[in-house]
């Protein structure tokens, strides 16, 4: 990679390469704006991510999650969050993909979905090369400039009436360690925004757009706040008028659904409703109530949406929306085609089927596709049930979901072929995400850091939950799991052939999955020790 240094604004350190593409991001001017927010946000970011541990520390003592007394009022009184722009209140398929890959993002803006959400999250290995080739191709896509040209000499342009973008940078938990601010990296999300809504919000304004944004893995209200503050300096700093930026916050994690309407609340000015995410829903409720003894949960497969605790949660998200004037957009199916194989392919998309028909009859005004296949399959869904651009007038007054339905772990059994699942899908995503990958299809399934989180803090639980046994009665211990990953590891070379196998990084892959699943201390989230390792 040839590089070159351009002049760093003042207390700001560039540690990744900078081509000179790569130059026309890291600007002085822009580097300045993102060292701005790190400066007046990052210590707050830091307590917030302490009060995390602190209200981990009361769950493991045996607390459990309720309503906030203290926000009360706010639950009760009536207010809604400012109008939608015209081109957010119908977004009946959401298509998803990693930021940073160039094909896809050009194959998703011209899917025929309503609108591609761009990944620096769950779907993106957070790599140097990959962040700001990310920010290079939103910039390039909003300019309408984009194009590809594949190994094979096919080319990718972009057509007309592509799907509104929306950006989703990392979450609050994750630094970008490439570049420093007064000596202390800068919050991924800070970067990851600050560079998008610098670069790009007026040409998205002229364009009758907006900067739109996903918010990934809140915990609580107090972080919206924060998003709110960040916003709307941010629009200050570069004369934008106030409530420009609109903003998805994803309930992905199972504090958060305690404190929806709160949530909506601190960002009511700059609001574009909830998503529910499922997989990471599920793995936060893993995380933090891995010290109940009762939150025991079954094989992953037998965790879908139609168990109580998943639909107690997604019908509330969609009250609380509607009641606030706000869509409520639903999540990921994990099946995607299945090439070759009819008959799969089939049960596959019918699956996919039935996951949107529930969404939509629930009352989700939109929902979240994997791949551009499925964007018919979901649209013609929603087309169904939804014949006008949403549904926020239904307003599901019919729902009531307590704080214990909330946490209400479903029954199941854990099979040695669920153990065996989240060990393979954990090497092999986390193997991926190594070389720079973050979204892949394993067995028919997309799996990305949200899902390989779910297969590592499963082992991690199992191993330690007295109850954590197999059908056959069998003890999920430490020496079973790395019994298993050995063989697991071995159908892989099979699969894969030695020589692909050992170009491969699975054997550093499988240290890592095992520190962190024999570890006692829970390690927050995966891609904090595999950031190390990138
Ligand atoms: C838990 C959550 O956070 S969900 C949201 C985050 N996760 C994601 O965004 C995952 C999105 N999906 C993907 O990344 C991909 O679909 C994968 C990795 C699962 C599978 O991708 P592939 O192996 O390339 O699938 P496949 O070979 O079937 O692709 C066929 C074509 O569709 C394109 N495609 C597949 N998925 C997408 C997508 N999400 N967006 C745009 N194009 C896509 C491919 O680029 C390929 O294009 P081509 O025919 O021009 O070469
Ligand atoms: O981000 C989405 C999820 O399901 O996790
Ligand atoms: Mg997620």
């Amino acid at each position: 990679m040839r590089t070159q240094s351009p002049p760093h604004p003042a207390g700001v350190k560039v540690n990744g390469p900078v081509t000179a593409a790569f130059a026309e991001i890291l600007t002085p001017a822009a580097l300045s704006f993102v060292a701005k927010l790190s400066r007046r946000f990052s210590d707050r970011r830091d307590q917030l991510l302490q009060w995390r541990m602190e209200r981990q520390r009361h769950l493991n003592e045996g607390e459990w999650p309720d309503f906030l007394a203290e926000t009360a009022a706010i639950r009760r009184k009536s207010w809604s969050i400012e109008p939608l722009p015209h081109d957010l209140r119908d977004r009946r398929v959401e298509i998803t993909g990693p930021a940073s890959d160039r094909k896809m993002v050009i194959n998703a803006l011209n899917s025929g979905a309503k609108v591609f959400m761009a990944d620096f999250e769950d779907a993106n290995s957070p790599t140097w090369e990959n962040t700001i080739q990310g920010q290079l191709n939103m910039r390039d896509a909003i300019r309408r400039n984009i194009d590809f040209t594949g190994s094979n000499g096919k080319r990718y342009l972009l057509q007309n009436h592509p799907a509104v973008l929306k950006v989703r940078p990392r979450g609050w938990h994750l630094d970008e360690k490439h570049v420093h601010v007064d000596g202390k990296a800068i919050p991924a999300g800070l970067f990851d925004f600050g560079l998008y809504f610098f670069h790009n919000t007026k040409t998205l304004l002229k364009r009758g757009s907006g900067p739109y944004f996903y918010l990934p893995k809140l915990e609580s209200h107090r972080e919206a706040r924060l998003w709110n503050d960040v916003f709307s300096f941010a629009q200050e700093e570069l004369k934008i008028a106030p409530g420009t930026i609109k903003a998805t916050v994803l309930i992905e994690t199972i504090l958060a659904a305690y404190e929806m309407d709160e949530i909506l609340y601190e960002l009511r000015e700059h609001s574009a409703g909830l998503n529910c995410g499922r997989w990471d829903y599920i793995f936060s409720f893993i995380k933090r109530f891995r010290h109940h003894p009762d939150t025991l949960l079954p094989d992953r497969s037998q965790v879908t949406m139609t168990v109580p605790f998943m639909r107690a949660y997604t019908r509330l998200a969609i009250k609380t929306c509607h009641r606030r004037h706000a869509p409520c957009i639903g999540g990921m199916a994990a099946q995607i085609p299945v090439k070759h194989d009819p008959v799969a392919n089939e049960k596959a998309m019918k699956q996919v089927e039935a996951d949107k028909e529930r969404e939509a009859q629930d009352g989700h005004d939109g929902t979240w596709v994997a791949h551009p296949a499925l964007v018919p399959v979901a649209r013609a869904i929603f087309d169904r049930y939804m014949p006008k651009q949403n549904q926020i007038e239904k307003k599901r007054e019919d729902v009531a979901v307590s704080a214990k339905d909330l946490r209400a772990a479903p029954t199941g059994s854990i099979t040695e072929a669920g153990l065996r699942q989240n060990i393979r899908v954990a090497l092999l995503y986390m193997e991926a995400w190594l070389r720079g990958v973050g979204a892949v299809a394993i067995d028919h399934l997309m799996e990305d850091a949200a899902t390989a989180e779910i297969s590592r803090a499963q082992v991690w639980q199992w191993i330690r939950h007295p109850r954590g046994m197999l059908e056959d009665g069998r003890k999920v211990t430490q020496a079973l799991v790395r019994q298993m990953v050995d063989e697991e590891l071995a159908k892989i070379e099979e699969d894969q052939g030695p020589e692909a196998f050992s170009q491969g990084r699975f054997k550093e892959t499988a240290e890592w999955f095992l520190y962190l699943t024999e570890q006692d201390e829970f390690a927050e989230f995966l891609t904090l020790s595999g950031y190390e390792r990138l």
